[in-house]
């Protein structure tokens, strides 16, 4: 892809003691797909992007360094959707201040979830609150890591529904780590491979 100005995300010699040299730019209303093999470092390379893990490196969001935001602010805005999400409260409505209440529908969860204790959840309920709970912030970025990995096809339908109306809507953009490429190529326009660190573009 050239480089433009335009790039919702862009990442400039991104490194850690794993990541080696990425550069990567992500425009908006697009979804970037990340596969590769276990252990290749694309958790590592998600984590370094929301500025979780030590990292070195130039990122910016919408031309804007991420030195310009603190930390919380920049997790907002270039959010991660982990594997294993945390829960650190028993009750679930305590995790977001305003809950999209749409997307917890299209979820197939009733209003009452937000009662729920959080020990009860399913591993699939779990991972559906948790991007309901991200979208709550209404994020630029999506850094999706597996975000189907505990759902059944019916509900792994609906997850990438909602997040590609999400990035349509919102002018957003997503980086999509998955193991199934037939998912890759439904949800992705264009896809990267990790391979032992080493982050390369593949053609669209
Ligand atoms: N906190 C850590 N300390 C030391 N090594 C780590 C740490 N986290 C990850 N690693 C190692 O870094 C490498 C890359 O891990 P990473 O989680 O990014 O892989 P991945 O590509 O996401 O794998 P998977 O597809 O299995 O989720 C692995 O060898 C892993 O063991």
């Amino acid at each position: 892809m050239p480089e433009t100005d335009t790039a919702l995300l862009k990442a400039r010699n991104l490194h850690t003691d794993f990541i080696q040299g990425v550069n990567l730019e992500i425009p908006r209303q697009y979804c970037l797909g990340l596969h590769g093999d276990s252990g290749s470092g694309k958790t590592l390379l998600l984590r370094a992007l929301a500025d979780l893990d030590v990292n070195q490196g130039e990122v910016l969001l919408e031309g804007h360094p991420r030195e310009d935001f603190s930390g919380p602010e920049w997790r907002q805005r270039v959010a991660l959707l982990p594997a294993e999400s945390h829960w650190w409260d028993d009750n679930v409505g305590v995790h977001a201040s305003s809950w999209p209440m749409p997307v917890l529908t299209a979820l197939g969860f009733h209003e009452d979830v937000l009662q729920w204790q959080t020990g009860r959840l399913s591993s699939g309920e779990k991972q559906r609150l948790a991007l309901a709970r991200m979208l709550a912030n209404r994020p630029r970025v999506l850094l999706l890591d597996e975000p189907t990995a505990n759902l059944d096809s019916g509900n792994t339908e609906t997850v990438e529904r909602i997040i590609g109306d999400y990035l349509d809507e919102e002018s957003a953009a997503a980086l999509w780590v998955s193991h199934d490429p037939e998912q890759l190529r439904r949800v992705a326009h264009s896809q990267a491979l990790m391979r032992q660190g080493h982050f390369s573009r593949e053609e669209a």
